[in-house]
């Protein structure tokens, strides 16, 4: 078995239940191929019962015969398994709760009737062909045994993997990695984690339940999914290569036009300090991180932006030191006079301040000019 870590993106389908989302069938099929030439393995493309038009999208990104696994969510029930059939979707996530809370509330089901079902829809979706997974809503919440047992089932069945869900996200990364821990050690099948970012937590829950020996991993473009979202890819990916130097496979310089898009599509907007993405990500400001950049990038930059497909920015504020400027005012040839220094950063501070904002290397060097030739002005007797 191999040791590659596989980070199946739900971004059509997850990332579509975040409150308002609803891609057009060319946003999804263009979204569908952008993941795949980045590199993602499997993408859960949809929902089938939610109808016709859904449907049909499906069974146009099948058509594309992109390099990737499309998979469809399916709820276990025969109205859910025959819209699957009709998309003509080769896989299909097969989800029942977990949790009692969910099972009792939800579907007045106790474990065993859990555990018939599951036995029925997976044989069914085995024997029609399918690739399976078992999606385990609220996993996070439900009883241990138990879900040693769904996977067992699941197993037996012939699914090929099980999904486990942070559906509600109440998991931290210790509880995390203890879960997987105590469930991968018994399971026939791969392991699968869901997370939910309700406490901020999703990709380091995410990074834990890899590092406990969950194969496969769910993430989305920016998050993007119910609520507070799940664990972001570009993160996920990220954090991966640079923490565990894991190949899996994500180009990672395709994430900042991927997030982009999805964004676009999503109407929503990317927040600046948003990791890996964001705008202000590889921007610096401080005089002394900008000093210590200049003398090694090493010293402020625990990523290097260009893995990511992203530069360095240095940004002149209210924070700014001397080496700033004058590195600035040298990449219009000019240079910052020792004795203007201390002038200029002053005039900085204020102007940052009075316009909450930055200044631009083009206002810095209108700064430098006037500053200079008021100084010369002084030194000749006609300032
Ligand atoms: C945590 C997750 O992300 S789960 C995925 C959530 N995704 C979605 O909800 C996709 C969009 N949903 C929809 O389009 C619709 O809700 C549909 C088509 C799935 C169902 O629509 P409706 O038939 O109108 O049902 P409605 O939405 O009112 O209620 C959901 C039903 O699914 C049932 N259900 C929920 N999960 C499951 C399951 N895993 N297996 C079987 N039934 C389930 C609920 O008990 C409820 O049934 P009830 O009406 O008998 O109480
Ligand atoms: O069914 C699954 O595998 C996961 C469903 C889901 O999105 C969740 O529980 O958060």
């Amino acid at each position: 078995m191999s040791s590659r870590i596989f980070l199946n993106d739900t971004t059509l389908r997850d990332g579509e239940q975040a409150p308002g989302v609803a891609f057009t069938v060319a946003e999804k099929l263009e979204i569908a191929e952008s993941l795949a030439a980045a590199g993602v393995p499997e993408i859960e493309i949809g929902t089938p019962v939610m109808g016709a038009d859904e449907i049909d999208t499906i069974r146009a990104a099948v058509a594309r015969g992109l390099p990737v696994r499309l998979t469809a969510w399916c709820r276990m029930t025969s109205e859910d398994f025959d819209a699957a059939v009709e998309s003509g979707v080769p896989a299909v996530n097969l989800s029942l709760p977990a949790s009692d809370i969910q099972l009792a509330a939800k579907l007045g089901l106790d474990q065993a009737g859990a555990l018939q079902l599951i036995e029925r829809m997976v044989g069914r979706a085995i024997a029609s062909g399918f690739f399976v997974a078992v999606g385990c809503e609220d996993a996070s919440r439900a009883e241990r045994d138990h879900l040693a047992r769904v996977i067992e089932t699941a197993a037996r069945a012939g699914a090929s993997r099980v999904r486990l869900a942070d559906t509600v996200g109440v998991l931290d990364p210790f509880s995390t990695f203890e879960l997987v821990t105590q469930l991968a050690a018994q399971s026939p099948v791969d392991l699968e984690f869901h997370a939910h970012n309700d406490l901020g937590l999703a990709t380091a829950n995410t990074l834990a339940a890899i590092r406990a020996g969950a194969r496969h991993a769910s993430v989305t473009v920016l998050g993007l999914g119910e609520r507070a979202g799940n664990a972001a890819l570009e993160e996920v990916a990220a954090a991966m290569a640079v923490l565990q130097g894991a190949d899996t496979g994500i180009d990672l310089t395709a994430l900042p036009a991927l997030a982009a898009e999805v964004a676009q599509a999503a109407r929503r907007s990317i927040a600046a300090t948003k990791p890996i993405v964001g705008a202000d990500v590889f921007a610096h400001e401080s005089g002394i991180h900008v000093a210590g950049l200049l003398k090694d990038p090493r010293t402020y930059q625990g990523l290097d932006p260009v893995l990511v497909g992203r530069c360095r920015r240095i940004v002149i504020g209210k924070h700014s030191g001397a080496t700033a400027i004058a590195h600035v005012l040298s990449e219009s040839g000019r240079d910052l006079d020792p004795d203007l220094a201390a002038a200029m950063l002053a005039c900085v501070r204020r102007k940052a301040a009075e316009i909450k904002s930055s200044i631009t290397a083009i206002q810095l060097v209108d700064l430098y000019d006037r500053m200079c030739s008021d100084a010369v002005g002084r030194d000749l007797g006609i300032g």
